[in-house]
């Protein structure tokens, strides 16, 4: 039976004891993938969330020596807020990934001053071409709504933002659970990426990852791994 046919979330579960050992674990995937990226087509190509998770394996990446001046650093999702903005993403990348032996890597910021979101996301759907897609590595995170980017529930485009068959590379998100209007990949680049890594932590976010598996209304994280043409692997910590 064809797989959308199927619409079964694929997964692999990777279960840690401590958030540490998560983080060394997670890095050392990406890292493995990045080069095997570079190896084969000679540059490596690396999207990360926000937000409170991910410091730690930042930290444990940017430690890694591989050839960081062939890899381009981008987002997952960004606040429309400036890299000085405690909000920020990209200040969040600046201080915790693109550290020691990844302070070669190219980083590609999302946010830049723009009359509105909308404006923003158009000339970032442009500047964005240029980069060597597909994803090598795609590290989302999730919401205890379920959410994962800025695929809020409540964001005024959901469909739009969930399109597989979307040709935006960037769109804008406006959804009052999310905050500030938010700028995001299109769920078509993150699941064209050649790994798709989930990082969660937390009793709380195994719930709502549990959750979101069974029945019920999709949330937007069940939409992506069932759009998914590869298993998405999930990394948690309690
Ligand atoms: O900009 C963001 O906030 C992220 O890209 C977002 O998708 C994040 O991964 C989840 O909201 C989880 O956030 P926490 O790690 O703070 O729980």
């Amino acid at each position: 039976m064809a797989r959308e046919q199927l619409s079964e979330p694929a997964y692999s579960w990777n279960g840690f004891a401590v958030r540490q050992d998560l983080a060394a674990a997670l890095a050392g995937n990406v890292a493995a993938r990045l080069t095997k990226a570079i190896d084969e087509r000679g540059v490596g190509l690396l999207a990360v969330s926000g937000g409170t998770t991910p410091a730690k394996f930042f930290a444990a990446l940017s430690a890694i020596p591989i050839a960081w001046n062939k890899v381009t650093v981008t987002l997952v999702d960004e606040r429309f807020v400036p890299a000085s903005s405690p909000r920020s993403n990209a200040g969040l990348v600046a201080a915790n990934l693109l550290q020691n032996a990844a302070a070669a890597a190219h980083f590609v910021p999302m946010y830049h001053e723009a009359a509105s979101i909308e404006t923003a996301a158009a000339s970032d759907d442009t500047a964005l071409k240029a980069l060597p897609w597909p994803l090598d590595v795609v590290v989302l995170g999730m919401g205890s709504d379920g959410h994962t980017a800025s695929f809020f529930p409540d964001a005024d485009n959901l469909p739009a933002l969930l399109d597989p068959a979307s040709q935006r590379i960037v769109l804008p998100v406006h959804a009052p659970s999310g905050g500030e209007p938010r700028l995001t990949l299109s769920m078509a680049r993150i699941i064209a990426a050649g790994f798709i890594a989930l990082h969660i932590e937390g009793e709380d976010k195994r719930t709502a990852f549990e959750d979101a598996m069974g029945p019920g209304a999709k949330k937007p994280i069940r939409k992506v791994l069932e759009a998914a043409p590869r298993p998405v692997e999930v990394f948690w910590a309690p």
